[in-house]
């Protein structure tokens, strides 16, 4: 750093050095008038050039880097428009590695494409012509010593192109598995999958380096060669020039100038060596840009969308599922449901493992669509509706819900940007979390955190979010029976006005439900509603209190729900 520092200084006083000579140079050549003309304003002149081109240069990449720059920010703008469309559902396909390095890598390398092809080829052509037409108005046997050889320089770069290419494109391909692998390594890590994943990950380290290798072997060759032919277009210049200013055909100064030229033009050629690379690499992003494109989203908006209906209630409109079927990876996970979850109600969704509540969910946040059957809210078909819009009237907590890598606060202001302190605080602390400061950083999906604390911040997020419609997964998992008490009582505070779809195993929170629906081998069957049914280890909600009464006494309430228990299958139950 020190080093750098010495150079930053050397650099600047170069630049004084060369501005205060050129004053020199430039008055004591004015005090002299009978050299003015001729030293003077070369000297004049070489000024210019030289502050020129600094202040070109500068604002060449002042526009090519903002140029470039807005172009990246409108790829990925591009990606997280693509990876949104696709919904929870479709990318759960995608590997998060491979999602990355297309927000990421792949932008970078379409970036690159202006500032290391573009811009460097329109330079260096520019460059050359420029040689050309001034060496050929001398002699047209110097032009051509002056820039065949940098021409060829120029070919040599365009006919290694396609293995460069190539190295770029496996090095583009191992680097994005290497990332996919090192990701899902990180993620394993817990469970010991981790170390059986070691050699791959070793084995394609190892590949890297020796792609790397190749390529510098390869760009090392070429920038050889177009030394070697930059020095050949020199001393073709110096030999043909000797010989005109010899034959007095051309003056000698302007040899010099030539010989000068034609090395600055050699030096513009260096570029071109990464231009293969760069460009397959762009091109191998934009291919994946376009994939990303091709693939259909689960959803789609629609092509002219309805207004949201107008809410029933506080809760947002009433919402309706109708003979709905849904199959997953060629398994019917929904058959035929039906339900109808009226504004500002609770429903309680239980049942098996891998049942399909998960599923129902998403159909209700539109993250995917039924094979057969509707969604409607509020009467409406759900894909009548703009998914954005729809989606913005919804507070889900997914199952696991991870936290992004940031404080506390930073977590909870992605429910509601505007919550001030003390309602995150207080948030908190109602969940049982009074001991987590809100600059406590989170780590990794949440990982410096407890599972249950992690749960437990990710529900006030959702709670935070100020929608009608609150879809909760699991949201007392990883809970002690004390907290989850203590989490549903603020749920229930938290829910009061909206509509509340609930699911869990556990039957502790099933307590803030109206009610209780259970999905079995894809039927939706309502516990205590439907005749003869009832799922076992939930007591039958009492019905509505009756007005009071002066006699004769009420009888005792019975528990809405037991000690917690394990939900077994329902039981059919003989018709009364
Ligand atoms: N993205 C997906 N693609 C294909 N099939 C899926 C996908 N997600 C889930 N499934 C399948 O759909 C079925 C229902 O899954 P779902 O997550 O809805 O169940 P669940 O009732 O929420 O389960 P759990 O109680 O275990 O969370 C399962 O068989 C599951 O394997």
């Amino acid at each position: 750093m020190r080093f750098a520092a010495l150079l930053a200084v050397l650099t600047a006083l170069a630049g004084l050095a060369l501005a205060a000579f050129s004053g020199l140079l430039i008055s004591r050549a004015a005090l002299r008038p009978e050299v003015f003309l001729s030293l003077g304003l070369l000297v004049t002149a070489v000024r210019a050039a030289g502050l020129g081109r600094a202040g070109m240069r500068y604002a060449e990449r002042l526009r090519g880097h903002d140029a470039a720059l807005r172009g990246s920010q409108r790829a990925r703008g591009e990606v997280y428009a693509g990876v949104a469309a696709l919904g929870r559902d479709a990318l759960s396909l995608e590997r998060s590695g491979d999602v990355l390095a297309r927000a990421g890598a792949d932008v970078d390398a379409r970036q690159f494409l202006a500032l290391r092809v573009t811009l460097p080829l329109w330079a260096f052509a520019g460059a050359l012509l420029a040689l050309l037409i001034w060496l050929g108005s001398l002699d047209p046997l110097l032009a051509a010593l002056g820039t065949v050889p940098l021409l060829l320089g120029a070919l040599a770069v365009v006919a290694t192109g396609p293995a460069l290419a190539r190295l770029a494109r496996q090095e583009q391909t191992l680097t994005r598995e290497h990332a996919t692998t090192l990701l899902d390594t990180l993620s394993a890590s817990a469970d010991g999958a981790a170390r059986s994943v070691q050699p791959r990950l070793t084995r394609q380290a190892h590949g890297l380096t020796r792609l790397s290798e190749r390529t510098a072997a390869l760009g090392a060759r070429l920038t050889l060669l177009r030394e070697v032919l930059g020095g050949v277009a020199v001393a073709g210049v110096l030999w043909r020039g000797a010989h005109l200013v010899g034959q007095g055909e051309l003056p000698g100064p302007l040899l010099a100038a030539a010989a000068l030229a034609v090395l600055a033009a050699a030096e513009l050629s260096g570029p071109l060596a990464a231009m293969p690379g760069t460009r397959a690499a762009a091109r191998e992003a934009l291919r994946r840009a376009a994939q990303l494109h091709a693939t259909s989203p689960a959803v789609q908006d629609p092509a002219a969308p309805r207004p949201l209906p107008t809410p029933q209630g506080p809760g947002g409109p009433d919402l309706h599922l109708r003979n709905v079927t849904v199959r997953r990876a060629g398994r019917t996970v929904l058959r035929g449901v039906n339900l109808h979850v009226p504004s500002g109600s609770a429903l309680g969704l239980t049942g098996e493992s891998g049942g399909g509540k998960t599923t129902l969910a998403r159909l209700l946040s539109r993250d995917l669509d039924p094979q057969e059957g509707q969604v409607l809210v509020g009467g409406v078909p759900l894909p009548d509706l703009r998914v954005s819009e729809w989606r913005s009237r919804l507070a889900v907590l997914e199952q696991d819900a991870p936290l992004l890598d940031g404080t506390v606060r930073e977590n909870l202001l992605l429910g509601d940007h505007h919550a001030p302190d003390a309602r995150l605080r207080a948030l908190l602390d109602d969940l049982g979390l009074g001991h987590l400061p809100l600059d406590a950083w989170v780590g990794d999906g949440g990982a410096r955190l407890s599972g249950g604390e992690r749960a437990r911040v990710a529900l006030a997020r959702t709670l935070l979010r100020r929608a009608p419609l609150l879809i909760l997964d699991e949201p007392t998992a990883h809970l002690d029976p004390d907290t989850e008490a203590q989490v549903v009582q603020v749920i229930r505070r938290e829910r009061r006005g909206r509509t509340l779809l609930l699911i869990t195993h556990r039957p502790a929170p099933l307590a803030l439900t109206d009610r209780v629906a259970g999905l079995w081998q894809g039927q939706l069957t309502f516990h205590g509603e439907e005749p003869g049914l009832t799922l076992p280890g939930i007591p039958v909600r009492p019905p509505p209190e009756p007005p009071p009464q002066p006699s004769p006494p009420a009888p005792p309430a019975v528990p809405a729900v037991p000690t917690p228990s394990p939900l077994p299958r329902p039981v059919k139950e003989p018709h009364p």
